[in-house]
């Protein structure tokens, strides 16, 4: 299995975004170290969610960047996409392997050592691990874990922890301190001004 990129994209369908010349711009600067995965609203249609794939996934291509499929792991499949991700309300972490066969990607969302022990024992390759601070991009979440919750959950478990749930730039630090190998985020690249460069910054706070 390739080696996990430490900066994971999550494209944002909400109305009035415009996640492909987004990921364009991400892809452009991060180039092969960029995740980009592939989150449709629940309100979307299997259709939708495969269009948008296909479309992210040749745009991921040339760079030699991971394209991966949040919840429909059909989705995935049909695409070709290197694998998915998968939390409380979809498939079980053991039956998400199944789908997706030994050399697929699998990330898992964990919010505590159990469950995290849990997640990889069952076949997670990585864990999403948060939400780290409070955000406003998904809702239900519960209370923000923060680093230290994430490091619990790093020294539970030998699979990369990435850190999600309001990641800024200036949060990374302490985010790498707590032993997250890398983060996802939607709003700190889809919201910003300037989203090649705030993937350029994240990258470089990543990296450095
Ligand atoms: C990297 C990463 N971590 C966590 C999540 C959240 O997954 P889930 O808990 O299933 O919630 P939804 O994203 O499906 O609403 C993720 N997508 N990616
Ligand atoms: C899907 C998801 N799961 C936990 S937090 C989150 C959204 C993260 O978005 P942002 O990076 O804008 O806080
Ligand atoms: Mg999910």
């Amino acid at each position: 299995m390739p080696s996990l990129g430490r900066l994971h994209l999550i494209t944002d369908t909400r109305p009035g975004r415009d996640p492909l010349t987004v990921v364009r711009a991400a892809l452009a600067v991060a180039r092969a170290d960029l995740v980009v995965q592939v989150r449709v609203e629940d309100s979307a249609t299997d259709r939708e969610a495969y269009e948008l794939a296909q479309r992210v996934l040749a745009l991921c291509v040339p760079y030699g960047a991971t394209c991966l499929v949040n919840d429909r792991l059909h989705v995935a499949l049909a695409v070709g996409a290197a694998g998915g991700h998968v939390g409380a309300d979809d498939l079980p972490v053991a039956a998400a392997r199944r789908v997706l066969g030994p050399a697929g990607v699998l990330g898992a969302t964990a919010r505590a050592p159990g469950t995290a022990t849990a997640a990889v024992a069952a076949g997670a390759s990585y864990l999403g691990v948060g939400p780290c601070h409070a955000t406003s991009t998904k809702s239900g979440l519960p209370d923000p874990i923060g680093p230290a919750g994430v490091r619990a959950v790093v020294d539970a478990v030998d699979v990369p922890v990435i850190a999600i749930g309001g990641v800024t730039t200036e949060r990374v630090p302490e985010l790498r301190a707590a032993g997250a190998y890398g983060v996802a985020v939607v709003g700190a690249v889809s919201a910003a001004a300037d989203p090649a460069r705030a993937t350029a910054e994240l990258i470089e706070a990543l990296t450095c």
